[in-house]
């Protein structure tokens, strides 16, 4: 017996396998045994049944019985490059269908597939001008007691292929793999499979790779993504039903701190800010350190939500570390905090990379000596150097810009800290559920009082004008404006506008309207500067990269034109756009876009303009690009579901997650006989590790 993710063996054991495959292998994450096991196909080849030609749509893939008729060259006449065409006519039984396969660069066929034979064919079928054809197809000779040839008479997986690696090559060492394994451990409890009509474990994964039949493949799928899925909240929710029972009830109470600060704003908090305060506080008052989500659209408030918190503990005489993640975010939210802070007494300070000698010397022995109540940075932060005198409480700005790695380390500075993580982007429910099982949230949908929604509008090149008339009029009213471009400079590649000729170009469009252009390649000292003046409102316009994507914050900037729209991402342009509208004027963004737009371009487009709503648009991005993207998971390796679809798997989330809950209601530690089998599963090849063993 054996757990699936338990065969430790290294795959170099496995025939074939030298040097040229490992690296293949390697380039897929897959060392061992286990890894190929959950190397899940991109997709199978049914050549299950022999089906007649007549049955074969246009565009579908054949798998019939054919007798080879005729043998004749088609294309140009002169030269050598004529091709071969070979007629075959359907011999299935259920119908005579004729076909011609084209050999393009395969005339050596003339020789091998003889006329008058019997062959299996398997191959793409196209019409073209009435007649059927097939340019890519796969023969073999059928035996002649009518047996199927080995390529037939299944379904077939296909691996994603890395260097040398071929199918033939991954099929073989799965099946030698398989052959290593009398059975493997069952992983589901038997009243779930029975509810659900799930397979055991080891008939899953046996015939996931090598299914006799679709009906089975898809149960196969089911059962093994309802697995990963069980363990995956098995893991989260167990965090959260131990955290729960420990957790201090009643009410926590503002500090004066805090009701001092929240007298000085010039504006009430929202509601949102106000209930997800008393969350915080909650979490922070109890004995279980806390682990909350603090999401809400562009300029909803959540830095300002964050730094109210920050004050829950400062008056225990505690440390708070600010980390956002670029340098210029970082600087900006130390000047926020400061002219929020510094009046009421408490020492903030500021560490990036770019804090150098004597100053970072100081800096580190004022933070170790408990000098300073609160610390703002980005990964600087992380650093080994750094030592705080009593780290209790950790704010992370834009989470998931940061690796799951990076953030650990700094979570070991402190022995149980509080973590806050604030993210913009926000959480579609099937990621909430899943990748965020184990996170409490606390959401802001309510905007700050008296903000109006931002009118965006889409423009071609005839209204292009129109827009810098309307940009225009926004500069006389003494608002400001961002141009976005996706490029820094012309290098001649291809003909999309650019910040560095556009800024020239704009110049002579606003002429004695003062503007700066900013960009990734300025050092961060001149960012910095422009930014000030910009914010001072010296300067009317930036002519940016993306650079101003995320978190800037200037409440008189009232349009944002984004050029060659198309070209960014669902969760780019609402975040582009919402460094606009963050205040009670009136403010536009204005996409512009080309004459060819893909579909999805036009789709995306057509969901900015209609909607306002980041959880809306965060939903929207998910179908049509994909969870990976916009969590960052798929680089940061947070999550990896083999099986499961978060795009489809709503269903099978929802089942795990209840049936999970069910299970630690029940039985909290695990500790009934009947669920040694999960105990296991969990002690010796999980699915899922517990989140502090991720990195
Ligand atoms: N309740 C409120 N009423 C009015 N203005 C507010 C309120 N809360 C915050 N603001 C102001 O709104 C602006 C946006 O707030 P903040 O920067 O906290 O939002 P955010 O959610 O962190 O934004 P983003 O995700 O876009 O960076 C700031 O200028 C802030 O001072």
């Amino acid at each position: 017996m054996a757990y699936v993710r338990g065969l430790k063996t290294s795959i170099t054991e496995l025939g074939g396998v030298g040097p040229a495959a490992k690296a293949g292998y390697a380039e897929l994450g897959i060392t061992t045994y286990s890894d190929l096991l959950l190397l899940s196909p991109r997709s199978w080849e049914d050549r299950s049944e022999v089906h007649p030609l007549g049955l074969v749509e246009d565009s579908q893939m054949a798998n019939t019985l054919v007798e080879v008729l005729s043998h004749s060259y088609f294309g140009m006449r002169t030269g050598k490059k004529r091709t071969l065409k070979i007629i075959v006519r359907d011999v299935s039984g259920l119908g005579d269908g004729r076909l011609s396969l084209l050999c393009f660069g395969r005339n050596f066929l003339e020789k091998t597939i003889k006329v008058g034979r019997i062959y299996y064919l398997y191959g793409s079928v196209n019409r073209n001008r009435g007649e059927l054809q097939c340019s890519q197809f796969e023969l073999y000779p059928a035996t002649e007691d009518g047996d199927f040839p080995k390529q037939f008479g299944q379904i077939l997986p296909i691996y994603p292929l890395r260097g040398s690696l071929s199918q033939r090559l991954i099929r073989a060492n799965i099946k030698a793999v398989l052959a290593t394994v009398d059975r493997f451990e069952q992983e589901l409890p038997t009243s779930l499979r029975e509810r659900y009509h799930l397979m055991d474990t080891d008939q899953a994964i046996r015939t996931y790779h090598f299914p006799p039949s679709v009906e089975i493949l898809h149960q196969a799928r089911r059962t093994l993504a309802l697995t990963e899925l069980f363990y995956l909240q098995l893991v989260t929710r167990r965090h959260k039903s131990l955290e729960q029972r420990s957790a201090r009830t009643g009410p926590s109470i503002p500090t004066k701190l805090e009701l001092k600060c929240i007298e000085t704003l010039p504006f009430s908090l929202t509601v949102d800010q106000l209930a997800s305060l008393k969350e915080i506080r909650k979490d922070l008052d109890s004995d279980v350190p806390m682990n909350r989500l603090l999401q809400g659209d562009v300029g909803s408030g959540k830095t300002l939500v964050a730094w109210i918190s920050a004050l829950h503990v400062l008056s225990q005489g505690a440390q708070v570390a600010f980390m956002a993640p670029t340098e210029l975010l970082a600087r900006q939210h130390a000047e926020s905090g400061a002219a929020l802070l510094e009046k009421l007494g408490i020492r903030l300070a500021f560490l990036t990379g770019s804090v150098k000698n004597k100053e970072r010397r100081l800096l580190l022995e004022a933070i170790k000596d408990g000098e300073v109540d609160i610390i703002i940075g980005t990964h600087a932060l992380f650093s080994a150097e750094v030592v705080f005198r009593n780290l209790r409480y950790v704010i992370i700005d834009e989470q998931h810009r940061f690796g799951v790695e990076q953030r650990l380390a700094l979570l070991e500075k402190a022995q149980v800290p509080d973590l806050l993580l604030m993210t913009a982007t926000p959480i579609p429910r099937t990621l909430s559920l899943t990748v965020f099982g184990n996170l409490n949230v606390s959401t802001l949908k309510t905007m700050p009082a008296g903000r109006k929604p931002v009118i965006t509008h889409l423009v071609n090149e005839q209204s292009r004008k129109r827009m810098y008339q309307a940009v225009g009029v926004e500069f006389q009213r003494g608002h400001q404006a961002y141009f976005v471009y996706p490029r820094i400079d012309d290098s001649g590649e291809s003909d999309l506008r650019d910040v560095t000729n556009m800024y020239e170009f704009l110049k002579d469009e606003y002429p004695a309207v003062p503007s700066a252009l900013i960009h990734s390649k300025l050092d961060e000292e001149e960012k910095v500067r422009i930014l000030k003046e910009y914010q001072a409102g010296r300067l009317s316009y930036l002519v940016s990269t993306s650079v101003v994507e995320v978190g800037i914050d200037i409440p008189n900037a009232t349009c944002m034109v984004i050029e060659h729209a198309d070209r960014f991402g669902l969760s780019a342009l609402h975040q582009l756009r919402g460094r606009v509208g963050r205040s009670e004027l009136q403010s536009y963004c204005f996409l512009v876009f080309g004459n060819d737009l893909t579909d999805e371009a036009k789709q995306r487009l057509k969901v900015m303009k209609e909607s306002n709503d980041g959880f809306f648009i965060a939903e929207q991005d998910l179908l049509i690009r994909g969870p990976g993207e916009i969590t960052g998971t798929r680089q940061s390796g947070y999550l990896k579901l083999i099986y499961a679809s978060l795009t489809d798997d709503l269903p099978l989330i929802e089942i795990a997650r209840n049936e999970a809950d069910l299970l630690l209601e029940h039985d909290p530690g695990l500790l009934l006989v009947e669920h040694e089998p999960i105990r296991a599963v969990l002690a010796n090849a999980p699915p899922f590790e517990e989140e502090h063993k991720e990195a």
